[in-house]
């Protein structure tokens, strides 16, 4: 398993629409500063070499596919993105215990493994949104029972608002990782995500990786927006 320190607690998502964008971007950026984050946009364009050329450039690799299927697909998945050489994988925590055990199954008979946590209910839903989709409860206790579910089923920790930090916190010990998106610095554009916390508040609150996409990715200068942030949070 990657054993690893919280620093750099930054996971730079790489949204772009080209991987051309994304090496660009990679190649101002220090890995001893930042980790980064290839999600699905990026993964469909780009393909496994492109995060191939990310880990070997020495970045500690988000490989975000959020992937929700039957077990033995997701467990497959797991193994293929390991192979890459990854740090972190995901799996959506609403695909249940048995398909959260298959991915920790297989990734746990590899000598070196990557981290695996589980999205519990996406940063762009609040309460109005679980409730049309026929969900009962808060985001907050959703994400409570999600959480438990992912460790109970062995995995490393979640993917959650920094508003369920503290709280998550609590209930499951210095240990679970929580990995936050929704992070918007005072004064940035909320976008699409709705349950947010600036970075210092999210750290405060007890989130271990705040990944941060927009702000930094589409400022003027985004190796200084990242500087900002982790001058924020102190590293
Ligand atoms: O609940 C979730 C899970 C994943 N994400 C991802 O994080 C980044 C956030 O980007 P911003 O530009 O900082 O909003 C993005 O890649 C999402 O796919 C999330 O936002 N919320």
């Amino acid at each position: 398993m990657s054993s690893e320190p919280t620093d750099p607690r930054i996971i730079v998502a790489l949204d772009f629409p080209d991987s051309a964008a994304a090496q660009a971007l990679l190649e101002r950026l220090d890995p001893a500063r930042c980790r980064v984050k290839i999600g699905k946009e990026l993964f469909t364009r780009g393909g496994p070499a492109l995060v191939t050329r990310a880990v070997d450039a020495g970045f500690a690799v988000f490989l975000d596919l959020k992937f929700h299927d039957i077990p033995n697909t997701v467990a497959g998945a797991c193994a293929a993105a390991a192979d890459l050489g990854v740090w972190m994988v995901n799996v959506h925590a609403q695909g249940g215990s048995a398909m959260l055990s298959a991915a920790r199954e297989c990734l746990a008979r590899r000598r070196e493994r990557p981290l695996l946590v589980a999205v519990t209910v996406l940063t762009s839903l609040g309460a109005e949104d679980l409730a049309a989709i026929g969900c009962p409860g808060t985001p907050g206790e959703r994400v409570l029972d999600l959480a438990g579910l992912a460790q109970a089923a062995g995995l490393d920790g979640v993917v959650c608002s920094p508003q369920e930090a503290a709280a998550l916190r609590t209930r499951f010990g210095a240990g679970f990782r929580l990995v936050t998106p929704g992070v918007r610095p005072a004064r940035a554009a909320a976008e699409d995500q709705k349950r947010i916390m600036t970075p210092a508040d999210a750290v405060a609150a007890g989130a271990d990786y705040l990944v941060v996409g927009r702000p930094i990715t589409a400022a003027p200068e985004p190796a200084a927006a990242l500087a900002a942030i982790a001058a924020e949070v102190g590293g």
